[in-house]
């Protein structure tokens, strides 16, 4: 399997701050990868170096030739007084046919909306035409920074279901960015969790209780997840967001 993102070393700047160092990562053809980490842990600065929004202060990124991308962005804010339909937006910033426009919105269980205001839509609703929007570039990998904040359970579950039906058709990969591990877990081939660094990646092999996941993440009763190839030889107070902690359920601790 080819790679179709990779980054070796790879360090982040924001300003004085180094927000993320010494990043190694890779996805494959067909990979769901989901990162985790605590708030300001870096993940979107992690997404965003990755498809190349943000400069490396260090290491490389490295994207396959002709990549395409279909990114939601964590936030897009839509000025209430801009006057812009679903079907206009779904033809920014490239124009697509009518009939492109409605079998995307089609896909995403949008289709009815398309001479609605996006100003009005629902939290739901905008990230379905967010994601039908990322569709109509045919992507070969989706780019989902927290697709799901704001909705409630059962709309993050079917959101993320959606995820899983494109991915099998289509058979792009997925990049996601997510709090809501127990949603995401059984469909991910591989969990990074992050914290300026990454703290612990693998695959995700058994899902229980674990109150280390609440510890960590603050929300969720039924987030519990074993991380493997566990790679932590370091104190976290020195880290970026050093207000943050790596739980898991390894045993060894902390140096
Ligand atoms: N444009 C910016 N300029 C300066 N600092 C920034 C900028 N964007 C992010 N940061 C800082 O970089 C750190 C990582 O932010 P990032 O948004 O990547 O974290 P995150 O893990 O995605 O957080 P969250 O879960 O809250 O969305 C934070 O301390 C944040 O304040």
């Amino acid at each position: 399997m080819s790679d179709l993102i990779s980054a070796q070393g790879l360090s982040v700047r924001h300003g004085d701050t180094e927000v993320l160092h010494d990043i190694d990562f890779a996805i494959s053809t067909g990979e769901i990868v989901t990162v985790v980490g605590p708030n300001g842990s870096g993940k979107s600065t992690l997404v965003r170096a990755l498809i190349g929004l943000e400069p490396a202060a260090r290491g490389k990124v490295h994207r396959k030739p002709k990549l395409r991308i279909g990114y939601v962005p964590q936030k897009l804010h839509v000025d209430a007084s801009l006057p812009l339909s679903v079907r206009r937006f779904l033809s920014l910033p490239r124009r697509v046919s009518d009939a492109q426009a409605q079998a995307a919105l089609e896909r995403t269980g949008v289709s009815g909306l398309g001479a609605r205001q996006i100003a009005r839509l629902s939290g739901g609703q905008f990230q379905r035409v967010l994601l039908a929007r990322a569709l109509l570039s045919e992507p070969d990998i989706l780019i989902l920074d927290e697709a799901t904040q704001g909705l409630d359970q059962p709309g993050t579950a079917a959101f993320y279901k959606l995820i899983e039906e494109v991915r099998a058709e289509t058979g792009a990969s997925v990049l996601m960015v997510s709090h809501d591990l127990h949603v995401v877990m059984s469909a991910s081939d591989r969990v990074i969790c992050l914290n300026g660094h990454v703290c612990c990646q693998g695959t995700p092999k058994v899902v229980a209780e674990a109150p280390e996941y609440r510890a960590l993440f603050g929300m969720g009763t039924q987030g519990a997840f074993a991380l493997y190839q566990h790679d932590h030889d370091h104190v976290h107070g020195t880290e970026p967001s050093d207000h943050a902690t790596c739980s898991h359920e390894h045993s060894h601790s902390h140096v």
